[in-house]
């Protein structure tokens, strides 16, 4: 079956308006591709067409080409068009190259290949509130059609630089100012100004430019070159793992050193071989997965629509509490805080408060728009405004018996609709609601800090939670931009609880001779945000051990019981916020490695019993990597094992936007698939003879082993807690 078509009406006026078809967001299939190549030459060959208008269905200009189809092209699958078929043969010989002009209708969207088709034609029309970018780089490619010639001699270097480095599409009203669009019309003037446009182009009453021949915004090459080796080195520092965006600028310099018909050349053979790259395949997978996370089966296919939430109340103005509302007020959503005493409210408030104001500092947000938002925050001592609230979300400390009296007042208080969410981290949920007859609407909703930044939205349900409840908060989730994952019930959820042997097994490598500080090295070349020393300084000793002790109880076989942290905290070294932990910080927070702290590990590699193990305390980077990593791996084999999580991608968006897994390995699971479940295996039995249980592979990963599969591949979840 086709995948999308394009189609053409010529009109009494001479013009012929071809528009593709392919929803939902009108992307290039070959399928969509060759019907736009048929079009065009049948209009070029046609008498009663003068000139031509490229628009995309349904208010999409196109969301640029068919992602889903990398893989088919890769495997063989789907058949590849020869190199340079759709950038030099279609694009640039046919479309661009023709006696009959043509002109880009834009609304809604215009990325990647969309974009570029818009760039080959003559002259682009679009609305206002149309989002035009080439955010290749995203997918771990570069553009393939011409992009990386076309939008520096339209916008200028540095510009197409930023939009292609950032992968940051800009918005009509910005490229028209820039030129990228030569004119801005509403909605519903768009077909009709731009059919306008393209007779004037014929009459030779507008200027019929060719993008690729430009030079007029292009820097004289000294200046260029030095702006692209600033480029190159700023992705070097902040993207030292990823070749692609160096190839995309060497792939801009070529065109502009050596002329852009050579400039499409080079970009055509880099896009064939950074399509077939590791990390593009990797950045593909976490595209798809991310927005594979809000299709949970037996709840989002039942066709329940999400009730409207219009108001929420937050208990607790602490860290988490203040995050939770500078969201939900950030996009527009009324919020009661509900504090203990005047003075903690107040705290509260103030907390939201600067979490906004630091927007305005950095210019992201106006004045004017600070106050309206702020405005539709309202601090609160008691319970009578719940009355009315669709939604409340618990962020108290982690106190079982407080929480629990919470949800008991809230039973009372809130309407029966109102949906009782907690933000706890760990606690059992069950519990939470032990003392309320309203199990039905109890859900977790376990934000990451600071919760107003961080992408990820836990959303814990239990066996009794209702599905429309969940379909609620997969809804506000959305709305307040967070990428939501919905796992199972128990101690720390999913990424707390696959996360949770990452310091373990630092812990257990450092008491045996591996220094701290190299580990950290490591994993943070990896991709890491930072290793797990510098992450436990900066959640705070404190929390590190509330959150230890509630895996060694509910975990005892497999948690590694180290006393270091412990130790160093009895001395009032509790992290960052103490300016001591495994790191000294000074007063810009910067962290530095402190000699002193081999004395708490000799006094913690005594408590247990242990002594330094020479292969330890000289392990290559590849080692490092496998033994903390590993042992993720294996507690996220026992999340997916027991139907905590209902897929394998949802463990890996999990990872990514909770921990900072970096992306372009496509996530925890899609990473050790590249290893492979044998090889897994065999690494984790090894350490374990050596090195006891805390490495004991889960009999999931066994039987994987066993059969050679994939960690990924589906399971028949016979213990489901969804
Ligand atoms: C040769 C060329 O240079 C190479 C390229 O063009 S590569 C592609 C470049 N384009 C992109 O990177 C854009 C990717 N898409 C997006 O950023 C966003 O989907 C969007 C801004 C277009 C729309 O966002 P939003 O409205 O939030 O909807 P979103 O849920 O993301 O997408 C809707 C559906 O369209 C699909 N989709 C979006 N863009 C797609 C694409 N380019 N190809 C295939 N499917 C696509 C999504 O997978 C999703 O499918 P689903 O409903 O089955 O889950």
């Amino acid at each position: 079956m086709a995948k999308g078509k394009t189609v053409m009406e010529v009109g009494s006026d001479g013009v012929a308006v071809i528009t593709i078809i392919h929803p939902p967001v009108n992307s290039l299939s070959l399928d969509v591709l060759n019907g736009l190549k048929d079009c065009y030459e049948e209009a070029l060959r046609r008498d009663d067409v003068k000139a031509v208008v490229v628009t995309g269905a349904n208010g999409k200009f196109s969301g640029g080409f068919d992602i889903s189809a990398f893989g088919g092209l890769n495997d063989g699958t789907t058949s590849r068009p020869k190199p340079g078929f759709v950038s030099i043969e279609i694009l640039a010989d046919v479309v661009e190259a023709a006696k009959k002009p043509s002109v880009a209708a834009i609304d809604g969207l215009a990325l990647g290949g969309g974009l570029e088709v818009a760039m080959a034609c003559h002259a682009r029309i679009s609305t206002a509130t149309a989002q035009l970018g080439l955010p290749e780089l995203q997918l771990g490619i570069i553009p393939g059609f011409g992009g990386t010639q076309r939008l520096p001699r339209l916008v200028g270097l540095s510009k197409a630089l930023e939009m292609m480095l950032m992968s940051k599409p800009i918005k009509g009203q910005e490229a028209h100012s820039l030129g990228l669009v030569d004119a801005l019309v509403s909605p519903n003037e768009l077909i009709s100004a731009a059919r306008r446009w393209a007779l004037d182009l014929v009459e030779f009453k507008k200027p019929r430019v060719i993008s690729l021949y430009r030079t007029d915004k292009i820097e004289p090459l000294g200046e260029a070159r030095e702006i692209l080796n600033f480029a190159r080195a700023q992705a070097r520092k902040q993207a030292p793992n990823l070749n692609h965006p160096q190839v995309c600028i060497d792939v801009i310099e070529e065109g502009i050193v050596s002329g852009p018909r050579r400039g499409l050349y080079k970009e055509v053979e880099a896009f064939e071989e950074l399509v077939r790259s590791d990390t593009c395949k990797s950045l593909v997978h976490i595209f798809f997965a991310q927005r594979g996370t809000t299709k949970v089966p037996g709840v989002t296919d039942r066709g329940l629509k999400p009730r409207q939430v219009k108001k929420v109340a937050i208990l607790g103005g602490g860290l988490m509490g203040s995050g939770i509302a500078t969201a939900l007020i950030l996009s527009n959503y009324p919020v009661i805080l509900k504090e203990v005493n005047d003075k903690f409210l107040q705290a509260g408030l103030g907390r939201v408060r600067a979490n906004l104001q630091s927007r305005v500092k950095k210019g992201n947000m106006t004045p004017e728009k600070f106050e309206s938002t702020f405005a539709l925050l309202k601090g609160v001592l008691d319970f009578e405004s719940f009355r009315d609230v669709d939604m409340v979300i618990e962020a108290v400390i982690e106190d079982v018996s407080l929480k629990q009296k919470i949800f008991a007042d809230l039973e009372k208080y809130c309407p029966p609709h109102c949906i009782l969410a907690s933000n706890t981290s760990t606690i059992d949920l069950n519990l939470i609601g032990e003392k309320t007859k309203s199990h039905d609407r109890i859900i977790g909703a376990h934000f990451f800090s600071p919760a107003h930044v961080m992408p990820l939205l836990e959303i814990v349900r239990t066996e009794k939670t209702s599905p429309q409840i969940i379909v609620d908060l997969l809804d506000v989730g959305k709305k307040i931009k967070k990428t939501p994952v919905v796992v199972g019930n128990c101690t720390g959820f999913a990424v707390n609880r696959i996360f949770f042997p990452y310091t373990q097994a630092a812990l257990l490598l450092v008491e045996r001779g591996t220094d701290p500080y190299k580990i950290d090295r490591v994993i943070t070349k990896f991709g890491m945000p930072m290793g797990p020393f510098r992450l436990v300084d900066l959640v705070g000793f404190g929390v590190a051990i509330a959150t230890g002790g509630q895996f060694v109880l509910n975990f005892p076989d497999r948690t590694y019981k180290s006393m270091l942290i412990p130790l160093m905290q009895e001395d009032k070294r509790a992290g960052e916020t103490t300016r001591k932990g495994f790191y000294l910080y000074d007063d810009r927070r910067k962290a530095s490695p402190d000699p002193e702290i081999k004395n708490y590990i000799e006094k913690a590699r005594n408590m247990a019993g242990v002594s330094v193990d020479p292969k330890l305390a000289k392990l290559s980077d590849k080692d490092i990597i496998e033994m903390i990593f590993f042992p993720v791996v294996n507690e996220a084999c026992r999340v997916l094992a027991e139907g905590i999580a209902v897929k394998a991608a949802d463990l890996d968006i999990a990872a990514v936007m909770g921990m900072g897994f970096p992306p372009y390995r496509g996530g925890i699971m899609f990473w050790a698939d590249t290893y492979g479940s044998k090889y897994i295996y065999s690494r984790l039995q090894e350490w374990a003879s050596i090195y006891g249980g805390f490495f004991k592979p889960s009999e999931y990963l066994a039987d994987r082993a066993a059969k050679g599969a994939p960690l990924s591949a589906p399971i028949e979840q016979t213990k489901s807690r969804l």
